[in-house]
């Protein structure tokens, strides 16, 4: 195949790249032909002339990609195959849209709902009552005290409970520490990071690791602890307002909270599925003793 470049006499470099598989031309230089553009000796050969050529060359990738393909079902108006997978794609920049649609109205959401995030913010006078809330979910309490539980336990059924309890805590921070690690999202710009015990992921904030605690611990208090019916509700008040104190006191993102409640309402299925017996605790004990 003669080389454009050869026909041309060797013209411009930009935006060209090496033809794949080419290897060099008749004159033992190499191609080059642009990813985005056929050039226009192909489109020759395939028996159009320039301009029609150009418009075919600049329909959608999923018509395009369909030319030549072996597992093609549809035509398109141009008789070229279309393999049906890709046009069952989402196109790529509604979704993109979408999703930044969302992000921008939860920033400005989250912004609007810091009002706890200083002492001179709107609500600064209930700051010191947010923080009380914060500590009520935050995770050295509540391993304290399930560690504390487990050892006044005087039941086998009791004992069960607590060290299960203990076990979904710490899964809780190991899950929540990857999850931040791995999105590395900032907390909001009005946060004041002056939370206590805090591990480095922490200064990331998707998702809300007082929100998945919140969650998950509230579906195992409601699962494992006889309550009467308002401690159930007080249960479940409790956590929504775990989670609403986050983005009061500016923590938080709206999404973050939203995704965390999500996570530690599943996470407690986890629990379950890995829900350590009595015979498996038996066996541990037995070991330490
Ligand atoms: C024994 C042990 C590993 C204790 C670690 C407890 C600890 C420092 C938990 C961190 C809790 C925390 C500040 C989470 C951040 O929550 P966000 O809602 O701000 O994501």
């Amino acid at each position: 195949m003669p080389s454009p470049k050869a026909r041309s006499g060797g013209g411009g470099r930009s935006g060209s790249v090496p033809a794949g598989g080419g290897g060099a031309g008749g004159n033992g230089r190499y191609e080059f032909m642009s990813l985005t553009r056929t050039p226009s000796h192909l489109l020759q050969r395939q028996g159009s002339d320039p301009t029609s050529a150009r418009l075919r060359a600049s329909e959608s990738p999923c018509r395009r990609r369909g030319s030549g393909s072996s597992s093609a079902s549809t035509s398109s108006a141009g008789g070229q195959p279309v393999p049906e997978e890709d046009c069952m794609r989402l196109n790529p920049s509604t979704l993109g849209i979408a999703l930044s649609s969302l992000l921008a109205v939860d920033l400005w959401l989250s912004k609007r709902l810091g009002v706890c995030a200083c002492e001179d913010a709107s609500w600064g006078s209930v700051r010191p009552l947010m923080k009380l809330v914060e500590v009520s979910g935050h995770g050295i309490p509540w391993l304290l005290g399930a560690a504390y539980c487990l050892y006044k336990s005087d039941s086998a059924a009791g004992q069960e409970v607590t060290l299960n309890l203990l076990m979904a805590l710490l899964l809780d921070l190991v899950l929540v520490g990857v999850v931040k690690a791995l999105v590395r999202r900032r907390r909001p710009a009005h946060n004041r990071m002056d939370m206590f015990a805090t591990f480095s992921v922490d200064r990331y904030s998707f998702p809300s690791g007082h929100a998945t605690r919140a969650a998950m611990c509230a579906r195992f208090l409601l699962a494992h602890l006889v309550l009467a019916a308002p401690l159930r509700v007080l249960v479940l008040l409790w956590a929504a307002f775990v989670g609403l104190s986050r983005v009061l006191l500016g923590r938080h993102n709206v999404t973050d909270v939203a995704f965390g409640f999500f996570m530690g309402y599943f996470q407690y299925n986890l629990v379950e599925a890995l829900w350590l017996s009595p015979v498996v605790l038996q066996s541990m004990m037995g070991q330490l003793e």
